[in-house]
């Protein structure tokens, strides 16, 4: 984060806090595809990803995504936790028909809203955590471990298992799991693609606690926040934002080259012919 950046950081940080210590705010949902309800008490806004079955993350649900995110920073909420409306997956990653034969308008679209969505949550001032109450593979995995803390439900997987899938995972996915595990677990499990179990998650700290329900999960995320309450809003945040600058700063030096790496990755003609047969596989399972 450059100077200016971190000028204006700290501009809408005084703003937001400097004023305002006692009151709580309602926020309300913004999009179709998720749901925000916010705890009038603790201030605290739950975002709920609703795109049944699997939360596939498409064009529109990851702008409803950036969208809520925006309006839970200006609405002063008290802290963000990502949950899923579904009861056994929390999100399937990028939905792959965004990728597969795909129209290169949305395509850039679909990718731009895709990193403006994690510079925001991973940005965020707003103290943030999943309840992970599903399977979280890949783009999944990418959003609860852009949040600060993780509770995760027994007996699902989550990992970025993008070499399993003949593709690379962006060097911002690869900084935002090294920003939670260990540098050698994370080499090691990102080159093996591999998918945690909850169990082996807790383990490894890809995340921090399990919880038998979605209930307990958030009870657990809103403890989490309550552990920031004898801390000062602006100083936590600008040393969350500090902490993460440089992640933060290279993709936003890179956007445009991320984005022509993305492009040209994508309609490889062998990418696109590993992409239908994954999608092949997914559709022969529920057949
Ligand atoms: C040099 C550097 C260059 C860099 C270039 C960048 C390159 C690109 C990088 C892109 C990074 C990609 C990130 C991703 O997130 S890719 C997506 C990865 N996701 C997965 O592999 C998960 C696949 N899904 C599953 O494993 C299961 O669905 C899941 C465990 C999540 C749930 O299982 P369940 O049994 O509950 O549900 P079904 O499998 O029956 O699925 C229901 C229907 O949903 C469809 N489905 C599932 N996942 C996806 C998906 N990700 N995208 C699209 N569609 C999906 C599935 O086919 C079923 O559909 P039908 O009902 O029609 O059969």
């Amino acid at each position: 984060m450059n100077r200016a950046m971190m000028m204006s950081a700290a501009k809408n940080l005084l703003t937001r806090y400097g004023s305002t210590k006692n009151n709580i705010y309602r926020c309300m949902s913004t999009g179709k595809l998720t749901t925000v309800d916010v705890n009038e008490k603790s201030g605290v806004a739950v975002l709920t990803m609703n795109r049944l079955p699997v939360n596939g993350l498409n064009l529109e649900l990851l702008r409803d995504i950036r969208n809520d995110i925006d309006e839970i920073e200006g609405n002063k909420c008290r802290g963000l936790i990502l949950t899923s409306a579904s009861s056994s997956v929390f999100s399937a990653g990028l939905d792959i028909m965004e990728m597969y034969k795909p129209n290169q308008d949305r395509l850039k679209e679909f990718w731009t809203t895709l990193q403006d969505t994690w510079l925001a949550l991973y940005g965020s001032s707003v103290p943030t955590a999943a309840a992970i109450n599903g399977h979280s593979p890949a783009g999944g995995c990418l959003l609860a471990t852009s949040c600060e803390y993780r509770v995760m439900l027994p007996k699902f997987t989550i990992g970025l298992n993008e070499t399993k899938l003949g593709i690379v995972a962006p060097k911002w996915f690869m900084a935002t799991f090294c920003n939670v595990l260990p540098r050698r677990v994370a080499e090691m499990a990102l080159t093996q693609g591999k998918m945690f179990s909850s169990e082996e998650a807790l383990k490894v700290g890809l995340v921090d606690e399990l919880a038998q329900s979605k209930e307990e999960a958030i009870e657990k995320c809103q403890q989490f926040f309550a552990t920031f309450a004898k801390t000062n809003p602006f100083a936590r945040a600008m040393t969350k934002q500090q902490f993460r600058s440089k992640d933060l700063q290279q993709l936003e030096d890179e956007k445009a080259q991320d984005l022509e790496a993305f492009l040209f990755f994508v309609n490889q003609p062998s990418v696109q012919k590993g992409l239908g047969i994954y999608l092949d596989s997914l559709k022969a399972k529920t057949k």
